[in-house]
């Protein structure tokens, strides 16, 4: 059921895999086939006429410098400027537009990946590591930019380079074009050493990346737990450490990048030499003319170049491949929670909600939620009350599907819902939870977030209903005030109360409410308890009781132990057996979970009004 996870370890077969890579990483730029395929020509169309200038050297020296031809060696000059411009202009305008094709499909991969993460489901996010994924969106998907954007320029010029300048050579003189080509074997037998090493060490170069990024990225989110305990010099060791693995492998990768260049340099520079002592001799016994041997010079050292050029850009694709590795793994993770073929819209102004012999579990061998059965009406709620890790968070978490269940069904109006589409579910489900989560936004964006069309005027008046209202026209900016990350901090009873506006404002026919356990003063629950009321009124709600006041107001009260309801007492009798119960610390719905599982467990009520 769960997705699987990804993995960090080496990728032994780097190599078949890399290609598969990489024609993926070609499949992303089939919508761009045709403005890929005009900046090639005219890139070909570049180096095509640049193959054109050896050709006027070679004039130089056999016609204008040995009949001392003034007026030639100026055409040929102004010939070679033309060609320069042609070749310069054309060169700039397919570059250009190449690399702007390279930017496009990279934003869409980096917008598509963050697409995909929002539909795989907490059980997946909650295994991953945040700075991992950030890693892939930013670091990663950033190395695949390279492949994408250079790949077809510099395969497309240097290949073309190599065959025209070859061509051009055998045709002049056979003998010493084949000595030109005797490299070509030797340059790819390197590529071939080298290529899975550098697609290897890139992934090791990523993972550590990643690995370092998450050190800092959860040291600074839990940076009051960092400057509690002191720990800055502890987190600073563990982020240099991290940053230390990185860098070891940047070096080995930096080490076999020089030597591999190097190597290849040496490969066809010899080659070179080769074509300057037997060109020479062939020039001396008159086979050949100074103007050739110079023109196959430059041929040479452009075939040189290009072979050179090849190389290095051949380890940064094989080191992107690996890159991109990290990238394709996460998008071939499935969601485990889809529309299943059919499914519907729920669309309902009002709901039932029925548990039909419920069970479920994070892990296969340790049930955590077992045969629930429970119906709730609209305009009802229901109580769930018991010891910490008795399953009332997870049972509230099935009904939007944030998990599925493992047995039995959730209905809704009838309805299992699987059968419904789970953007539709989601839509028709307010939760308000312990943990407010506020974005770096002003407080009328957070509210808005609840109904992204809603206009000012309704962010108003349902700040107003969840009691908000005073407090934040009373803040700096008002409603325009930013809070959340890099924002004011606001305290744990006004973020609840946002909160509950968020929720007012979605107006969704079923509410889940997870109470806040921290003793928030009188006049702030007061303040929250009226919103909430409000917030019920009509609605299906399912709230997590920590409060007497709340089991009051429910229409059902069901006590929970070890993921099963072991009671469901009327109010009157919870109260009345409850207030038997003599210690202060103890909870009030423990008298019924005596001998249950979790009984010695931390009581799950709060004081009130401390
Ligand atoms: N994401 C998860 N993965 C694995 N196990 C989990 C996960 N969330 C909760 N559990 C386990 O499931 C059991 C029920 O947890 P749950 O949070 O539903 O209890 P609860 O009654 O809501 O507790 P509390 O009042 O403390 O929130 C616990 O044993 C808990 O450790």
């Amino acid at each position: 059921m769960a997705p699987r996870a990804m993995n960090e370890s080496a990728h032994p077969n780097a190599s078949a895999e890399g290609g598969v890579q990489l024609g993926r990483i070609v499949a992303l730029s089939r919508p761009h086939v045709r403005g890929i395929l005009y900046c090639l020509a005219l890139i070909m169309a570049a180096t095509a006429i640049q193959l054109l200038m050896p050709m006027g050297i070679q004039q130089l020296f056999d016609r204008a410098l040995v009949g001392r031809e003034i007026g030639t060696i100026h055409l040929l000059a102004l010939g070679l400027l033309g060609i320069l411009i042609v070749r310069s202009l054309l060169s700039y305008a397919g570059q250009f537009r190449l690399q702007a094709i390279g930017d496009i499909i990279i934003a869409d991969l980096r917008a598509r990946l963050f697409e995909h993460l929002h539909t795989l489901g907490l059980d997946y996010h909650h295994r991953q590591r945040i700075g991992d994924l950030l890693s892939r969106l930013s670091n990663d998907v950033g190395s695949v930019r390279h492949i994408v954007a250079n790949l077809p320029v510099f395969v497309a010029i240097n290949c073309f380079q190599c065959i025209g300048a070859t061509a051009v050579m055998l045709s002049m003189n056979w003998r010493l074009g084949l000595v030109v080509l005797t490299m070509a074997p030797m340059a790819t037998v390197l590529s071939r050493i080298y290529g899975p090493i550098f697609e290897r060490l890139s992934t090791r170069i990523q993972d550590e990346l990643a690995r370092s990024t998450t050190i800092a990225q959860e040291s600074l989110s839990g940076i009051e737990v960092v400057s509690t305990y002191a720990r800055a010099p502890y987190e600073a060791q563990r982020y240099r450490g991290g940053v230390q693995r990185y860098l070891e492998v940047v070096l080995t990768m930096r080490r076999t990048d020089a030597l591999y260049s190097a190597l290849t340099v040496f490969v066809t520079t010899f080659a070179t030499i080769v074509v300057f002592w037997y060109g020479g001799l062939q020039v001396v016994a008159g086979a050949l003319s100074a103007g050739s041997l110079v023109a196959f010079l430059l041929y040479s050292l452009n075939i040189t170049q290009s072979v050179a050029s090849l190389s290095q850009h051949y380890s940064a694709l094989k080191q992107a491949a690996g890159a991109s590795r990290r990238v394709f793994e996460l998008l071939d993770v499935r969601p485990d929670i889809n529309d299943r073929p059919g499914a519907v819209a729920l669309a309902c102004e009002r709901a039932t909600v029925r548990f039909v012999g419920v069970g479920f579990a994070y892990r296969p061998d340790a049930p955590v939620l077992t045969d629930i059965h429970l119906e709730a009406r609209p305009g009802e709620t229901v109580a769930l009350v018991g010891h910490s890790g008795a399953g009332k968070s997870t049972l509230v978490k099935l009904i939007p599907r944030l998990y599925e269940v493992g047995a039995g069904a959730i209905e809704i109006d009838g309805r299992d819902i699987r059968e419904y589409t789970v953007e539709s579910l989601r839509q028709a489900i307010s939760v308000v939870s312990q943990d407010v989560f506020l974005f770096g936004a002003s407080v009328r964006d957070n509210i808005r977030y609840g109904r992204l069309d809603a206009s000012d005027e309704e962010v108003e008046a349902a700040a107003r209903a969840a009691n908000a209202h005073e407090f934040i026209v009373r803040m700096s900016a008002g409603y325009d005030t930013q809070v959340g990350e890099r924002g004011l901090q606001l305290s744990g009873g006004q973020r609840q109360r946002l909160s509950i506006a968020r929720a007012l404002l979605k107006d969704a026919p079923i509410l889940l409410l997870d109470e806040a356990t921290s003793a928030i003063d009188n006049e702030s629950e007061a303040l929250i308890q009226s919103a909430i009321d409000r917030l019920k009124a009509r609605r299906t709600t399912f709230v997590i009781a920590h409060r007497l006041a709340t089991v009051r107001n429910a229409h059902q009260i069901l006590v929970m132990a070890g993921g099963r309801i072991v009671q469901r007492p009327g109010y009157e009798e919870f109260i009345a057996r409850s207030a038997g119960q003599a210690p202060q610390a103890q909870h009030p719905g423990a008298v019924y979970l005596a001998g249950e599982a979790g009984a010695n467990a931390e009581p799950a009520f709060v004081e009130r009004g401390a």
